[in-house]
C-alpha cells in the first residue's frame, strides 16, 4: 500500500492559520503498524499557548453575537467538507492511530461530520424558559461560557475533536484544543476544514503538547471550561485544577463495562456484539464491554462460537481495506497490555485465545480471550484498554447486576436477552451512563454519551452537550412600583 504523506504544514493551528514554533519539544508521530516515524510536530511553547488563548478570547465575543443560524450553517458546511474528504481524513486517522482503514472510513471522520451536522441544526434551537410571579415575570437565557479548552485521548482523534468542537461552537464559545501527543495530526485537519467552511479565525485553535500543555490550558484564567477525554487518573488531576479555579468541566473517562448475556439471547448477535465490544480498534475504546458475563447455560456455547469467529480476524496492513484488526496505537500501551496479560496468568487466568505480542514490526497484540476468572482478579477490575476479553459466568439476575455494578467505573453496559421486560428491569438497576440492549457501542449524535461514578461528569452529544457548554442567565422583570421601607 502506498502511504499518504502525514507531515502537517506546521505543528499548531492558531488564529485561522498554521503556526510553527520550533523551540517546542519535538514530538515524533509513529505509525503503529510499523513503528516508523511518519511526521514530527513540536509541543506548544508558552508563546503559542498565549497566542491561541488570546485569539480565541478576541474571536469569541463576536461569535457569541453572531446569528445562531449562521453559526449552524458554518458547522453544516464543515460536515459536508469532511464527508467529501472522508477517504483522505480516514487514511490520516489510520496513520495516526493504526486503526484499520475499514474502521476509520466509517467510524471516525464520519462520526465527526454527524456531530457537526447535528449541532449545526440545533444551533438555532437554544431556548430558555419564562415564568410569572404575580404581575412580575422572568425569563432565562442560555449564554456561552467563553473560551473552552478541549483535551483529547489518542483512540478517536477526529471524533473527539468534533464531539467537543461542534457543541462548543454551536452555542457561541471558542475552543482551544490539545490533541493527545500520540495522535496530533487529525485535529489540525478539522481546524483547516472549519476555516474553509467559514469559521472566523481564532474560534477553533489547535495546540500540540504533552500533559503540561493540557495543564497550562486547564489552569489558565482565560479558560472558562475544560472538557477532557482521557483516563480516570488524568481526569482527577484536571477536575481538581478546574475546581480550584471554579471552571466548568466535562469529563469523559475510562471504563470497565459489563456485557451481560442471558440464556434466552440470540447467541450469534451476542457474539457479534462481544467481538465489536472488545476487538474493534484493537480494544482501545473507552466504553468497551470487557467484562463479559455469560449465563452458565450458554457459557460454553458462546465461548466456542466467539473463539471460532475471532480466529477469522484478518490481521495485517491497516491501510489495506481487507484488514479488520490492527495494532495498539502506542508502544507504551502495548507494554501496558502485555503487563496485564502477565498479571492475569500469574493470578490464575486461562488464556483461551491469543495472549501474546504478534511477531511483526510495530505494536501488535493478538485478540485475546481469558477464562477461568473471578471478580477480584486484576484483569477483571482494571481497565486494560487493549484486545482482551474477560469471560465470567453467572446464574442469577440479581447476582449479575450486583457484580456488574461492583466497580468504581460507570461508563457503559450492555445486555442481550429476548425478554424485553427483563432488559428494561435490569438496565434500570445498572450504574452506567450509556446502556445498550441487544446492541453495543453505537453512539449516534442525538443520544447523550458519558459516564457515571469515576467514569465521568457531564455528557457529550445530544441537547445535553448544549447545556454543558452554556450557563443560564435569569432575568427578573419588575412590572409594578418598587416598594421600600423608608
Ligand atoms: N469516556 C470517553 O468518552 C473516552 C473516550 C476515549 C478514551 N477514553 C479514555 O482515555 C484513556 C486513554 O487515553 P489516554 O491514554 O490518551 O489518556 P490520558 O489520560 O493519558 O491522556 C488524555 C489527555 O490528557 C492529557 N493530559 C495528561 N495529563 C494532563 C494534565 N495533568 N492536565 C491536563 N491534561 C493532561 C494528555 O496529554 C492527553 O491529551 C482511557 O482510559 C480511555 O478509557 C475515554
Amino acid at each position: 500500500m502506498t502511504r499518504p504523506d502525514a507531515q502537517p504544514r506546521a505543528s499548531h493551528f492558531v488564529d485561522g492559520a498554521y503556526l510553527e514554533d520550533g523551540a517546542g519539544t519535538p514530538i515524533p508521530v509513529r505509525y503503529p503498524a510499523t513503528g516508523e516515524t511518519v511526521a514530527t510536530v513540536h509541543a506548544a511553547t508558552r508563546a503559542v499557548i498565549d497566542r491561541a488563548l488570546d485569539s480565541a478570547t478576541l474571536a469569541q465575543a463576536d461569535w457569541a453575537a453572531t446569528d445562531p443560524s449562521e453559526r449552524g450553517r458554518i458547522l453544516r458546511r464543515a460536515a459536508d467538507l469532511i464527508r467529501a474528504r472522508n477517504r483522505e481524513l480516514s487514511e490520516l486517522e489510520t496513520l495516526d492511530t493504526g486503526k484499520p482503514l475499514q474502521e476509520t472510513l466509517v467510524a471516525d471522520a464520519a462520526s465527526g461530520a454527524d456531530a457537526l451536522e447535528y449541532f449545526g441544526g440545533l444551533a438555532v434551537d437554544q431556548t430558555g424558559t419564562s415564568m410569572s410571579f404575580g404581575a412580575d415575570w422572568a425569563y432565562t437565557i442560555r449564554r456561552p461560557l467563553g473560551v473552552c479548552a478541549g483535551i483529547g485521548a489518542w483512540n478517536y482523534p477526529t471524533q473527539i475533536a468534533c464531539w467537543k468542537a461542534a457543541p462548543a461552537l454551536a452555542t457561541g464559545n471558542a475552543m482551544v484544543f490539545k490533541p493527545s501527543e500520540a495522535t496530533p495530526l487529525c485535529a489540525l485537519k478539522l481546524a483547516e476544514i472549519l476555516v474553509e467552511a467559514g469559521l472566523p479565525a481564532g474560534l477553533f485553535n489547535v495546540v500540540q503538547g504533552m500533559g503540561e500543555v493540557g495543564a497550562a490550558l486547564s489552569t489558565d484564567p482565560r479558560v472558562a471550561k475544560v472538557t477532557l477525554t482521557g483516563s480516570v487518573p488524568t481526569g482527577r488531576k484536571v477536575h481538581a485544577a478546574a475546581a480550584e479555579r471554579m471552571k466548568h468541566v466535562t469529563m469523559e473517562l475510562g471504563g470497565k463495562s459489563p456485557f451481560i448475556v442471558f440464556p434466552d439471547a440470540d447467541l450469534d448477535d451476542a457474539v457479534s456484539a462481544a467481538i465489536n465490544a472488545n476487538f474493534y480498534s484493537s480494544g482501545q475504546v473507552c466504553s468497551n464491554g470487557t467484562r463479559v458475563f455469560l449465563h452458565g447455560d450458554i457459557a460454553q456455547d458462546f465461548t466456542d462460537r466467539l473463539i471460532a469467529r475471532t480466529r477469522n480476524a484478518r490481521i495485517g496492513d491497516p491501510l489495506d481495506e481487507a484488514t479488520d484488526f490492527g495494532p495498539m496505537t502506542t508502544e507504551a500501551q502495548m507494554q501496558t497490555v502485555l503487563r496485564h496479560l502477565d498479571t492475569a496468568r500469574a493470578e490464575g487466568a486461562t488464556v483461551a485465545l491469543g495472549g501474546h505480542r504478534i511477531d511483526r514490526p510495530g505494536w501488535w497484540i493478538e485478540p485475546t480471550v481469558l477464562t477461568g476468572l473471578t471478580d477480584d482478579m486484576t484483569c477483571v477490575r482494571e481497565e486494560i484498554f487493549g484486545p482482551v476479553l474477560s469471560i465470567l459466568t453467572f446464574e442469577d439476575e440479581d447476582e449479575v447486576i450486583a457484580r456488574a455494578n461492583a466497580t468504581e467505573f460507570g461508563l457503559s453496559a450492555g445486555l442481550f436477552t429476548r425478554d424485553l421486560a427483563r432488559a428494561h428491569r435490569v438496565v434500570a438497576r445498572l450504574q452506567a451512563g450509556t446502556c445498550w440492549i441487544n446492541q453495543y457501542n453505537l453512539t449516534p449524535a442525538g443520544l447523550p454519551f458519558g459516564g457515571s461514578k469515576a467514569s465521568g461528569i457531564g455528557r457529550e452529544n445530544a441537547r445535553a452537550a448544549m447545556d454543558h457548554f452554556t450557563e443560564i442567565q435569569s432575568v427578573y422583570v419588575g412590572m409594578t412600583p418598587v416598594e421600600a421601607a423608608y
